[in-house]
């Protein structure tokens, strides 16, 4: 068990048992996630590492004492096989995982045979046409063709003709490859990260999961398009000129391989070092994309706070600390290509004095010494190369794993068996003493209870960060609750099927999304197969139709990056018709007209009301005009149910349903 890397609420280990052993890694998530404080926990028994993500400051003991417990305590890990008998899988990894079938490999693998072969063939041939040609026969141009140099000189122009063609074909083969496995691999990235819970969205960050997205599988494909292929050239080299050159004069061969012992110890702590400053740089890289994508989103306060040379000092200590970790595992691979070079180098250096002296002497003929000063260099360049490949390699394989860490995680919210065809929806829901917090040491709702009726329309209203929106996400199964339960229909949602559930809801946020594109394009979210009629209908209902019709292009004028060249209102209107266009049983709203004066804001409640009178509704509002005819309010102050009941009951009452209406209506 050893401890790969920490930051304050998430440690990273490797656990050997964990290799090849699915069972226990399965075990070993839920018996940790028992654990208070532990919010998630991924474990891969393909990378044998586990994840795990905790409240900071709110766990009993330290991770590793968890682990450890936990690891005694499974049976699993007792009959788990022991790591040499584990095959291919165990020593595979999780890049050689990643990687294409061998199915797919095998054409552009033939091309790279072909073609390095036909590389070191032209090689040959210009040593024995030299060699032809330092032979001096006299009968040479007369019998040009039948002579050692006409052959060896034709077969030359062959190899070299031949090789033009192949090179093309074997570049084209790994690129064509290489092209269709990274947009396969984003698109499982992809479906994998918008599977997770919206926990691990807060837990991992965006830099992260865009760096995944881009960086990652980007090294993977340049190490599946050159890393292979160079792996293929550097290896042909060194078996076929490497045999060639141990028959031609092994002696010299062992003088010029005499330093690379020395250096077998120091290039193995190097290579750890290298690991280590690759894993480093990618948690610095995905530091500076988030930093970066804060301040793009974030530009108009930057801009309004003059905050921009903050923001940059921010932004180029982020630069920095990326670029020093760059530079860091570029200096420890380039130290360590250059100590096997090194060393190579020394050797060939003694070997052609060595040889030279000899070859004077006529101890060696001028053949074998012109064939091994040739063959030598290409030996040493491939095993430079191979240093270079195995460089892309750490890379590749430290991104795989990243990956293959994303790709393995099981979000904690799964789909229930129960369906729920959004057409028999009745629209009931009942909260029953839902608590719930985001962190396992804090709790946001306290033993709320609820009942919405079919048809009707619940408000929630209450101070800010009263736990409002949550209840909304819970309804969404955002997140699970920590006891009590929530039904729709009666149904638990824990057994429903989550794709139902989510399409039986229609939500609109406090500051909508709305995506880069045409205002059609955004309202046909809510149901893409939808024609122009009904785009229309819903804009109208959501009292947006008026303001579209003026825009240039109508329904289909864009509308911008997050929707910016629209006011705040105009977007909340947007997004209301998009739900409307869902035509879901039950519509939320949360806070969804807060950016509109009174008057349109009472109106377009009252249109949406009448878009579809079976519809139930749940309102969260500030300004309580807006909610009073709500056929039940409820009332919420950290995260309890302060008061329950109709407006005038609430007003009657004499609570904080009363005082706020005092408030706000100025009495
Ligand atoms: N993703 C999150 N992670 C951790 N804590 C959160 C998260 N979202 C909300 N909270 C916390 O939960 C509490 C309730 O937040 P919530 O958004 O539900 O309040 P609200 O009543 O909707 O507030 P407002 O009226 O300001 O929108 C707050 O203390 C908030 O800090």
């Amino acid at each position: 068990m050893r401890l790969r890397s920490a930051t304050p609420g998430r440690e990273r280990w490797d656990i050997e048992p964990l290799l090849g052993s699915p069972d226990l890694a399965e075990e070993l998530e839920k018996a940790l996630l028992l654990n208070k404080g532990v919010v998630k926990v991924s474990a891969s028994p393909v990378s044998g590492r586990i994840l795990i993500l905790y409240g900071v400051g709110s766990l009993e003991a330290s991770v590793e004492a968890l682990l450890r417990e936990a690891l005694e305590r499974l049976p699993s890990q007792k009959t788990a096989e022991p790591p040499a008998k584990r095959g291919f899988n165990a020593l595979s990894g999780p890049l050689l995982e990643l990687l294409p079938a061998l199915e797919q490999l095998k054409r552009p693998l033939m091309w790279s045979v072909v073609s390095h072969g036909l590389s070191i063939a032209q090689g040959l041939f210009v040593v024995a046409t030299l060699n032809a040609a330092l032979e001096k026969n006299p009968k040479l141009l007369r019998r040009l063709l039948g002579s050692r140099f006409g052959i060896m000189s034709s077969m030359l122009m062959i190899s070299t003709g031949a090789n033009m063609y192949v090179q093309h074909q074997r570049k084209r083969a790994w690129r064509q490859l290489a092209r269709n496995y990274e947009h396969a691999l984003r698109a499982r990235v992809l479906a994998a990260i918008e599977a997770q819970d919206l926990a691990t969205f807060d837990q991992q960050g965006t830099g992260r999961l865009l760096s995944l997205m881009t960086k990652d599988t980007a090294r993977i494909t340049s190490f599946l398009e050159r890393g292979v292929d160079d792996a293929v050239k550097n290896a042909l080299t060194i078996l076929i000129s490497g045999s060639l050159l141990l028959t031609t004069s092994p002696v010299l061969v062992l003088i010029a391989c005499l330093p690379v012992p020395f250096m077998v110890l120091p290039l193995r702590k190097l290579g750890q070092r290298a690991s280590a400053a690759r894993t480093r740089q990618n948690e610095r890289s995905d530091l500076f994309t988030q930093h970066l994508e804060n301040s793009f989103s974030g530009i108009i306060d930057i801009k309004s706070f003059t905050a921009e040379q903050q923001d940059i000092r921010r932004l180029s200590e982020s630069a920095r600390q990326l670029a020093d970790a760059e530079l860091e595992a570029a200096e420890v691979s380039s130290l360590e290509a250059h100590l096997m070079q090194g060393a190579f180098a020394t050797g060939f250096v003694v070997m052609t004095v060595y040889g030279g002296l000899k070859t004077l002497k006529g101890r060696l003929s001028d053949k074998v010494f012109a064939r091994t000063m040739y063959l030598f260099p290409q030996v040493l360049g491939a095993l430079g190369g191979v240093s270079e490949v195995l460089g892309n390699y750490r890379a590749a394989a430290s991104s795989a794993e990243r990956l293959k860490e994303m790709l393995g995680s099981r979000p904690s919210i799964q789909s229930g068996p129960v369906r729920l065809p959004k057409g028999q929806v009745r629209g009931e829901v009942l909260f029953e003493n839902v608590v719930f917090g985001y962190e396992p040491s804090t709790t946001v709702i306290h033993g709320i209870s609820l009942h919405l009726r079919p048809g009707e329309t619940l408000a929630i209203v209450g101070p800010t960060g009263s736990g409002k929106s949550t209840l909304l996400r819970l309804l969404l199964r955002f997140h699970d609750v920590r006891d009590g339960s929530i039904r729709v229909d009666g149904h638990d949602l824990r057994t429903l099927d989550l794709q139902d559930l989510r399409s039986a809801i229609s939500i609109v946020g406090q500051e909508p999304y709305l995506f880069d594109g045409t205002v059609k394009d955004n309202v046909l979210l809510g149901h893409p197969q939808a024609s122009d009629e009904d785009v229309a209908e819903a804009l109208k209902s959501a009292g947006a139709l008026e303001f579209v019709n003026a825009l240039r292009g109508r329904m289909d004028a864009q509308v911008g990056e997050r929707g910016r060249k629209l006011s705040g209102g105009q977007r909340q209107r947007i997004a209301i018709a998009r739900a409307l266009l869902k035509k879901a049983p039950i519509l939320a709203l949360d806070e969804a007209t807060s950016h509109l004066d009174y008057e349109t804001e009472a109106a377009i409640q009252r249109s949406v009301r009448n878009a579809s009178s079976r519809m139930s509704m749940i309102v969260v509002a500030h300004r309580l005009s807006t909610i009073r005819r709500a056929d039940m309010i409820l009332v919420v102050d950290q995260g309890k149910v302060r008061e329950m009941g109709r407006h005038d009951e609430l007003l009657a009452h004499g609570g904080l349903y009363s005082f706020l209406w005092n408030l706000q209506s100025g009495e």
